[in-house]
């Protein structure tokens, strides 16, 4: 048998640390000089040269007792956790343990979610429990499942988190006005979760971190593991699971990251309505000397992260806000763009944020160079990158502003029927903000691969959960209150559907929106776009008249008038059940 001096270093090593996990168990690990005594033994050397040795990961023991025994109440006894660790310790983590992490030549890591690349709507359950039961707009968006399938749900996530060697957990904020602040920790097996979490949360400051207590809602994404789908109400392999009762949400079967964001805007969706607040699936941004704040409305990959980050402007939010008595509010710290086709040029802003601290998934690049081919989709054409706001250069820092001047509703019309741009009457708003038509284009949600034509209420379906009608009235309000302009933007087809016309470019889609902020669009005289009833400007400075009417970009009339006809059917078709409950000037606003 070897002896313990004959041992080869590295396996030496290895037992150390094998004795520094023990350490950790006897909660032990702060006390270094104890740390040091074990690696000197399994070293068989004096303590004193093992002062060179880094022991332990430094972040391992930055932890406390009272982080072991947070995760003891909620039944997790992983003893190697990171709890708000800098997002250079999880880029040291994700490329130690997590496979294909990289760290690329812009600084950016780059993580992969595995199968799962987009979220997945039709896999997301709400518990119905009798404390919430009449508030949840139960159907296609809000299953419902039992109290007992989220026990069986969440008991396999914990097992599985007990099955990790190391566990993250990542705590901030949801809602950038202190009076609307939700506390929200994320426990995961994944740095790159973690990372993604300390992007997309609002970031407590030293102070708030000391004082954050317990938090108002927990996740527990143990995506990597399925959930069994014999369990009651499972469909398949993959389950976020909301309940307001226990404030908890439970992931399983997908690392996908934008699961975990959706969930707290989810969260928030539930919560703020009940105080009379309305949140949207918005971007939002103002002016730098006006102050006037447009909010962006729009279903994935319309445009909401793109055009608000605009370099004559202040970003508030690409995503996710609320509107309460004193103005707006982002609801996140950070921004998650869609990296397919991100080019300099095109996107500036969300360019220059990809550096350290930005977290890049599922994009493919050369190994050697660190270089990403943001063209490449043979991983997903739903490539992400996160990254804090303050990535941002002319970021408003907190993310509130005042009211909305503007409200743009964005749609990605397949069609190529909707004009580039109209100005919208209140109760036309209302019914496109019912409505919330666009076309869903490949990538975001799994299966869609083509532009598919699709209605979701609020621009935002799958994250509401009161009837639409509720945001819709608290929006309404809002609107009055205020005296906002509102316009659809389409940022989808031109001169023809989807496989003959072309997307709307991003310059003409900007030269719109800087009309729109200067006050010439509201000034401009207007023209009836029929059928939609839809007013259309005759002219837009920065942009070729002959686009602004859709059907003078289309070469066969025909055609033209058969797809509008369809679009509106379409339209028609997807309100009747919302018509009960709307008002005659909304029903009214309908294409004919
Ligand atoms: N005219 C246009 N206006 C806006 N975006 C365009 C236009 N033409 C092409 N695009 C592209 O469409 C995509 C819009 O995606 P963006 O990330 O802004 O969507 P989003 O509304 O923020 O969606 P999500 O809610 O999924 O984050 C970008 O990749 C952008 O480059
Ligand atoms: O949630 C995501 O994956 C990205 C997003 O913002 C959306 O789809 O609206
Ligand atoms: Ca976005
Ligand atoms: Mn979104």
């Amino acid at each position: 048998m070897a002896s313990k001096s004959m041992l080869r270093p590295v396996v030496r090593v290895a037992r150390a640390l094998g004795q520094l996990r023990q350490l950790h168990t006897c909660r032990l690990a702060r006390d270094q000089t104890k740390v040091r005594q074990v690696i000197a033994d399994a070293l068989s050397v004096s303590a004193v040269s093992v002062q060179q040795i880094p022991a332990v990961p430094a972040d391992y023991h930055a932890h406390g007792d009272a982080d072991i025994d947070m995760l003891h109440d909620l039944g997790i006894h992983t003893q190697a956790v990171q709890h708000n660790a800098r997002p250079g310790t999880l880029y040291d983590e994700a490329l130690r343990y997590e496979k294909g992490s990289a760290i690329l030549s812009t600084g950016a890591l780059a993580a992969f979610s595995g199968a799962k690349t987009g979220r997945s709507p039709l896999d997301k359950r709400v518990v119905q429990e009798p404390g919430t039961q009449d508030d949840v707009w139960w159907g296609a968006v809000n299953i419902p499942v039992s109290e007992a399938t989220f026990k069986i749900n969440r008991e396999r996530a914990i097992d599985y988190l007990n099955t990790r060697e190391r566990l993250y957990v990542m705590d901030g904020f949801a809602g950038w006005d202190p009076e609307y602040r939700y506390k929200i920790r994320v426990i995961t097996s994944r740095a790159y979760h973690a990372l993604f979490m300390h992007n997309m949360l609002i970031r407590p400051t030293e102070e708030e971190l000391a004082n954050f207590g317990q938090p108002d809602y927990t996740i527990y994404n143990a995506g990597a593991f399925p959930c069994n789908r014999a369990t009651d109400g499972m469909t398949s392999g993959t389950s976020v699971t909301l309940n307001f009762a226990s404030k908890e949400v439970v992931i399983l079967g997908t690392q996908y990251a934008g699961e975990m964001k959706k969930g707290v805007f989810t969260i928030m969706n539930y919560l703020l309505p009940k105080q009379g607040i309305v949140s949207m699936h918005a971007s939002a941004n103002a002016g730098k000397d006006k102050g006037d704040v447009t909010v962006f409305f729009g279903l994935s990959g319309t445009g909401k992260t793109t055009l608000s980050a605009d370099e004559n402007r202040l970003l508030i939010g690409d995503d996710e806000h609320a509107w309460t008595d004193k103005g707006i509010f982002n609801i996140e710290g950070g921004c998650y763009a869609k990296a397919i086709g991100l080019t300099r040029e095109k996107e500036p802003e969300i360019w220059d944020a990809i550096r350290f601290g930005a977290l890049l998934e599922n994009v493919v690049f050369d190994p050697r160079t660190g270089e990403v081919d943001y063209n490449d989709t043979s991983i997903t054409e739903n490539t992400r990158v996160s990254y804090p706001l303050e990535y941002i250069p002319n970021v408003q820092i907190p993310a509130v502003a005042g009211h909305p001047k503007n409200i743009i509703m964005l749609t990605c019309d397949a069609f190529g029927v909707l004009p580039p741009v109209s100005k919208l009457t209140k109760a036309q708003a209302m019914y496109h903000f019912i409505s919330g038509y666009t076309a869903k284009v490949a990538g975001t949600e799994m299966g869609v691969t083509e532009p598919t034509a699709t209605f979701s209420a609020c621009f935002g379906a799958p994250f509401m959960v009161w009837h639409p009608a509720k945001y819709a009235e608290l929006l309404a309000e809002k609107m009055s209150q205020h005296n906002v302009n509102a316009w659809l933007i389409n940022t989808g087809w031109t001169g023809g559907s989807y496989g003959v016309g072309h997307r709307m470019s991003l310059k003409d889609t900007r030269a719109i929106i800087d009309a729109i902020h200067e006050g010439n669009l509201a000034a401009a005289e207007f023209e009836t776009f029929p059928r939609f009833n839809l007013q259309v400007p005759k002219t837009c400075a920065g942009v070729d008249s002959k686009i602004l009417m859709p059907n003078k970009t289309w070469s066969n009339q025909e055609e033209f008038e058969k797809s509008a006809v369809k679009l509106a059917s379409l339209f028609k078709d997807n309100f009747k059940k919302f018509s009960d409950g709307c008002s005659p000037d909304i029903l009214a606003a309908a294409p004919q």
